[in-house]
């Protein structure tokens, strides 16, 4: 069954200074519980996309249909996580990752224990009553990430979530979000501008063009479900990034 579908979306931003044509003729369909990342270089619509699909943003022409009904705004179906992991500063921890189900209507008691479980599955246990300007960067994209999964949206949009954090960190959130995919799976569509993150996480990498951006390939990746730091050494990973690799460098050439 499909979760998300993507029908000629374009985009133009106009703005004082002129209009930029940022996304063209972008068709996608992307099946219940994929996991698809979104590759492509600096300014070429992965966000753009990612945030019309989210409902945040209009498309200039076509729509997204997201299971069956079209998107017209943002929706409790479809959660995204940023970069800026945009906690409430105001509340504790605990409280940040129940908002979204208080929002819903869950009572109290289910969502202090829903929450707990998130907060403990992204490795925060013991940090519940303390306020977001009390933890690290990569602490707090890890609320943001368990207050994303804690909703329980049928699509969760990441747009480059751990694109702030350490290479170590990173890793260990990769990992984290990959063991999630595997015991609960969900859609997720993540945008990202790292090649071996995006194969890593994805049974499909769609790679855009440069802008105005469209859909330049999409790879099939066929590595199982069972994947972890070390499938990273394998043969046929390193292949799925080779090719991914080529793909990008004729993308940047022409940017440049
Ligand atoms: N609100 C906006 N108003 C005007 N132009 C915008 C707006 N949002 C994005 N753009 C432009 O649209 C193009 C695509 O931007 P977008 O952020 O989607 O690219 P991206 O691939 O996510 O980039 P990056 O990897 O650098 O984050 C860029 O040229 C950007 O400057």
């Amino acid at each position: 069954m499909e979760s998300i579908k993507v029908q000629g979306v374009s985009k133009r931003f106009t703005t004082k200074k002129g209009s930029v044509q940022a996304l063209n003729s972008i068709d996608l369909a992307i099946e219940d519980k994929e996991f698809v990342t979104i590759l492509g270089t600096s300014g070429c619509g992965k966000s753009t996309l990612l945030r019309i699909i989210g409902g945040l943003e209009t498309a200039s022409e076509g729509h997204v249909m997201c299971h069956g009904s079209q998107v017209t705004g943002p929706g409790p179906d479809r959660g995204m996580v940023f970069q800026q992991y945009s906690l409430f500063p105001w509340m504790t921890i605990q409280k940040n990752v129940e908002f979204g189900l208080k929002e819903k209507g869950v009572n109290k008691t289910k969502r202090i224990e829903i929450a707990k479980q998130y907060i403990d599955l992204v490795g925060l246990k013991g940090f519940e009553d303390l306020y977001p300007k009390n933890l690290s960067g990569g602490m707090q994209q890890r609320t943001a990430l368990a207050r994303g999964l804690a909703n329980n949206p049928d699509v969760l949009l990441l747009d480059e979530p751990f694109g702030a954090l350490d290479m170590q960190t990173r890793e260990v959130m990769q990992e984290l979000l990959l063991k999630v995919w595997q015991t609960s799976p969900k859609t997720i569509v993540m945008v990202t501008h790292d090649i071996e993150e995006a194969i890593l996480l994805a049974n499909r990498v769609v790679v855009m063009s440069a802008r105005p951006g469209k859909i330049k390939d999409i790879i099939d990746v066929d590595l199982g479900k069972q994947r972890d730091y070390n499938t990273r050494l394998t043969e046929k990973f390193l292949e799925y990034k080779r090719q991914a690799s080529n793909l990008i460098r004729t993308e940047s050439m022409k940017v440049m």
